[in-house]
């Protein structure tokens, strides 16, 4: 069964600049849906209104119809990959899966990837920065939320983790991702489906070249 979550007139201000104008999102379950904006614009702004934990002028979040005030709070709906670290520093990475709302079955997927077992008995104060925005995507991926959403899952990572990152995200087809990075063109290679935050609007793009004349990107990135 697909489930749609839909978030509907996000408004939201910063003392008095309306950063958020009536902003409409969409994710159905087996969509990546690529955010992508320039600094400041507000796409973390976005997620933590989304996920619920920043309160916001006015938004409604759906899944299938149903209204969630805190969506946080909700069992098996929606899993948060903050900008910054979150996981408790002093436990270690195979604790990580009693912590956090993990089922049985993906704990054992968490710990059987090749690069967690081989740090599975360290603390997280022992890893590397990349080695800890791994697990922490992983941890956030293997959740039992319907729905997911990703702030600069590719930070700190090197090339060949990007590319391990972008192919598990692209198997998790049962969830519905909503990710922003800084790393464009990963974005556009994971995504299927890119949305805009544009001077507090939400522009679903259609064409990739829409991304230079809103100027996110310098003209002739896009070729064709
Ligand atoms: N607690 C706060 N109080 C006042 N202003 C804030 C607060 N949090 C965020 N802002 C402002 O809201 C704007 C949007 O911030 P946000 O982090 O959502 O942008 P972003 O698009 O995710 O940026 P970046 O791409 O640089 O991470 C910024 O101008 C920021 O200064």
């Amino acid at each position: 069964m697909v489930h749609q979550l839909v978030a509907d007139g996000i408004v939201k201000s910063w003392d008095l600049r309306q950063l958020l104008t009536d902003c409409y999102m969409t994710c159905s379950t087996g969509e990546i849906v690529g955010l992508l904006g320039r600094n400041g614009c507000g796409k973390s702004t976005m997620l933590q209104i989304v996920f619920g934990t920043l309160e916001s002028e006015q938004c409604r979040v759906k899944v299938d119809g149903q209204l969630y005030r805190k969506p946080y709070k909700a069992r098996d709906l929606i899993a948060y990959l903050p900008q910054g670290n979150f996981v408790p520093r002093h436990l270690k990475v195979a604790d990580l899966v009693k912590l956090f709302p993990v089922s049985a079955v993906n704990a054992a997927k968490f710990l059987s990837n090749p690069r967690i077992s081989q740090i599975q008995d360290l603390r997280i104060s022992e890893l590397s920065g990349g080695q800890e925005r791994f697990v922490e995507i992983m941890l956030i991926l293997h959740s039992s939320a319907k729905f997911i959403l990703l702030d600069e899952p590719f930070n700190a990572l090197d090339p060949i983790i990007k590319e391990e990152v972008i192919a598990i995200i692209r198997s998790h087809t049962h969830q519905g991702i909503i990710l922003t990075d800084h790393d464009y063109t990963n974005v556009l290679a994971v995504s299927t489906r890119i949305m805009l935050l544009n001077e507090g609007a939400l522009k679903q793009i259609q064409d990739l070249k829409e991304l230079e004349w809103y100027k996110y990107l310098p003209e002739n990135t896009i070729l064709g």
